[in-house]
């Protein structure tokens, strides 16, 4: 944001080691306390609150105490929004309140693991109360379409409901995965043999609790009803491996899941843009992955995103590549190709 627009000032209100480091990696202009809260709200344009929902709580509460002397916008990137909403509304002129809501982040937590793509190509909620104009919220779309997001305008309770499905009962499903590692495994050593599926569905294992308490409590309803559904699915899965050799039932399920997942990458509303995938098989030596960046970025080609899927760890692996166009990814697989790269298109 601060290379892209120079009259922009950064103000970085967090923990002294945080703002240290923030100052380091020249993020912030000016530095505040958690305690210093006049300072850091007079003088302000947008505040954006970035911590756990219950300090996103309780930091409105301590706005509604100030009393600055020009119009501020006050969002926050809380993964609930109805009751941050209801907080933010009794917020009072100068202050007026938008919650709004990123889908993306990572279980890996402080400075050191951020990551200036992470919200390229992602939604990002904006739940502004009824009657706001797209106009009043503007600064906060401004950096939503700077950070390479799309905007998603919804109801708090809406919001509150879907991503009960689409992030947080998949958050319970994975921890209870990762939870409930049999000991009988644990105690021979053999989760060391999890493959991919178990290593990907449990990567969200890791997350923080101090964010998921706060989601946990704040979307409880929402949350039980996505698990009791989910529960319910599972059940029937079950039940349908008991009835084999019958296995049609288990059929239709395994279709049923082809559906859902092909469903998430399919055209239609609120798809978002769909990409062209290459995985490149990575050699066992130093530098491979430069070697198959480095041809691709003297062709000027723009890799929209990329993953390293390793199988397991300590093992070269795959590279997934992925490209606005076909055409690009043509080029890419070409290029690659005549380096000698393993390439397949997905
Ligand atoms: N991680 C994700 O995937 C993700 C994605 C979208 C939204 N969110 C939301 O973003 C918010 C922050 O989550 P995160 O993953 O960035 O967590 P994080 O732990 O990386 O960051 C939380 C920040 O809040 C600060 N903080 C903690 N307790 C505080 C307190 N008492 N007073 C002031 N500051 C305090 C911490 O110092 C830290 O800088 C949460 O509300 C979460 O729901 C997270
Ligand atoms: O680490 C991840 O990939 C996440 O799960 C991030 C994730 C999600 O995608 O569900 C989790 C909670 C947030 O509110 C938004 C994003």
């Amino acid at each position: 944001l601060k290379q892209a627009k120079s009259d922009v000032i950064i103000r970085a209100v967090s923990s002294p080691k945080t703002l240290l480091r923030a100052k380091e990696m020249q993020i912030a202009d000016e530095t505040f306390g958690y305690d210093e809260v006049e300072k850091w709200v007079e003088g302000s344009d947008l505040i954006l609150l970035c911590t756990p929902i219950s300090v996103i709580l309780s930091t409105l509460e301590k706005l509604s105490q100030c009393t600055p002397t020009h119009p501020i916008l006050v969002s926050d990137i809380g993964s609930t929004k109805a009751e941050i909403c209801k907080a933010g509304a009794k917020l009072q002129k100068p202050f007026r309140f938008v919650g709004s809501h990123p889908m993306a982040g990572s279980e890996k937590h402080s400075l050191e693991f951020n990551d200036p793509s992470i919200f390229e190509n992602a939604y990002w909620f904006v739940c502004p109360p009824a009657g706001m104009k797209k106009s009043e919220y503007a600064a906060l779309s401004e950096i939503i379409e700077f950070v390479g997001a799309t905007q998603i305008v919804f109801p708090p309770e809406h919001h509150d409901q879907t991503v009960a499905w689409v992030s947080h009962m998949p958050q319970m499903a994975s921890t209870s995965l990762a939870a409930n590692i049999p000991h009988r495994l644990l105690d021979q050593g053999y989760q060391h043999f999890a493959g991919r599926a178990f290593r990907d569905m449990t990567r969200i294992a890791a997350s923080s609790w101090a964010m998921w308490k706060d989601i946990a409590d704040t979307n409880r309803a929402e949350i039980l009803r996505a698990m009791d559904e989910y529960i319910a699915g599972l059940k029937a899965t079950r039940d349908a491996i008991e009835k084999i050799p019958h296995d049609e039932e288990l059929h239709q399920i395994f279709l049923a899941g082809n559906d859902g997942r092909a469903s998430l990458f399919a055209p239609g509303k609120n798809a978002s843009n769909s990409f062209f995938q290459l995985t490149v098989q990575l050699k066992d030596e130093p530098g491979t992955i430069l070697a198959i960046l480095k041809p691709l970025a003297a062709a000027k080609l723009n890799i929209r995103d990329i993953e390293l899927m390793k199988v397991r760890e300590n093992i070269a692996g795959t590279l997934l590549l992925a490209f606005k166009t076909e055409e690009q990814a043509h080029q890419a697989r070409d290029i690659l190709r005549a380096e000698n790269f393993e390439v397949m298109e997905r």
